[in-house]
């Protein structure tokens, strides 16, 4: 965080030859569906921020904690940044405005493959309210882009600010990522590692299963189903010691016409929804588990407060 203390940097001729270990946090931003989550993901290494071709789908602060010799990062994942029409949409974009006043690089994400636009630019402005923070712009997406395109995104990034460093990267392949997280490193201050060396997340479990379930639940549906979804995890237990985990999970949705599209024709949809959910949590925990879940209808929730809630915002 930028008000930590910072250690000054050595020096001297009895000084540590070894660079010294830094660490801090940064945050991704950009116009939804720029690459985000999947950049979390590929920097951790692990899935810890879902990814879905839906836009606006990230709602919390989930920290991704990268770990490398000379530093850790600590990923704070935010909603995108958009004009807010619901009372979820304020409280997203407070989440967001606290998490940027908060870290101590924001990386701003442009995808190569399409024009710098005004949603991007929106953004850009509203970085002029941290001033003191570094800021570092991210070309993603490069695999669908030609160098050409890539050449002219970087050119027409350079132009809306003085950025601390400007890195072109694929999340999807790789390319540049591991580029990335040593120039962000660098970035951050002097500091000891915040979080132990095996900790990818300081989510709770039961908000990652939660996670999975909803992107598995978001594959494949229309547009405006995606901001409706909820989950919550009513009951996770293991059935015998080092056995199968029993999971009961709830998938809130906010009308009756949005449970029949979840559940799908004689349930085959939400079957596959527990499926492709139960995989992955199973990948997580590295443990059988079993998976069942229940559509229940929270009507409007999204405007109601008390509901909000009870849902976990
Ligand atoms: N080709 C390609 N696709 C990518 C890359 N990174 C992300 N994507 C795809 O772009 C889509 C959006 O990715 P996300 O990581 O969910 O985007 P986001 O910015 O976190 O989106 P929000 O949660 O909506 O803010 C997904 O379909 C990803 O698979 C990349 O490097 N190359």
């Amino acid at each position: 965080m930028t008000d930590r203390p910072r250690k000054p940097r050595s020096g001297g001729a009895d000084s540590d030859p070894l660079p010294e270990h830094r660490a801090g946090f940064v945050t991704f931003v950009g116009r939804p569906n720029v690459g985000k989550s999947t950049l979390t993901n590929a920097l951790v290494g692990e899935k810890v921020a879902i990814t879905s071709s839906k836009p606006q789908t990230t709602r919390r602060a989930i920290r991704g904690i990268v770990h490398r010799a000379s530093g850790q990062l600590i990923v704070v994942d935010t909603p995108g940044m958009h004009r807010p029409r619901t009372l979820l949409g304020e409280r997203l974009n407070a989440v967001v405005q606290d998490t940027l006043g908060d870290v101590d690089v924001i990386g701003f994400c442009v995808p190569a493959n399409e024009p710098i636009g005004p949603g991007d630019r929106y953004i850009n402005e509203q970085l002029d309210s941290f001033p003191r923070t570094r800021k570092v712009a991210i070309v993603t997406k490069t695999d669908v882009a030609g160098p050409t395109r890539v050449a002219e995104q970087l050119h027409a990034v350079s132009q809306l600010r003085e950025w601390d460093e400007i890195i072109p990267l694929s999340a999807l392949t790789g390319d540049q990522v591991e580029l990335l997280a040593d120039e962000l490193i660098g970035l951050m201050p002097v500091s000891p590692p915040l979080y132990g060396e095996e900790a990818v997340t300081d989510e709770t479990e039961d908000d990652r299963v939660a996670e999975l379930i909803r992107e598995a639940a978001l594959e494949g549906v229309s547009d405006e189903l995606p901001h409706s979804l909820a989950v919550t995890i009513d009951e996770m237990a293991e059935r015998a010691p080092g056995g199968v985990i029993d999971i009961y999970a709830n998938v809130w949705v906010e009308r009756d016409s949005q449970k029949g599209i979840i559940i799908g024709h004689k349930g085959s949809r939400l079957t596959e929804v527990g499926t492709r959910a139960r995989l992955e949590i199973e990948k997580m925990l590295g443990r059988r588990v079993f998976l069942k879940l229940h559509v229940k209808v929270a009507k409007e929730w999204q405007r109601d407060p008390k509901q909000l809630g009870r849902l976990g915002f």
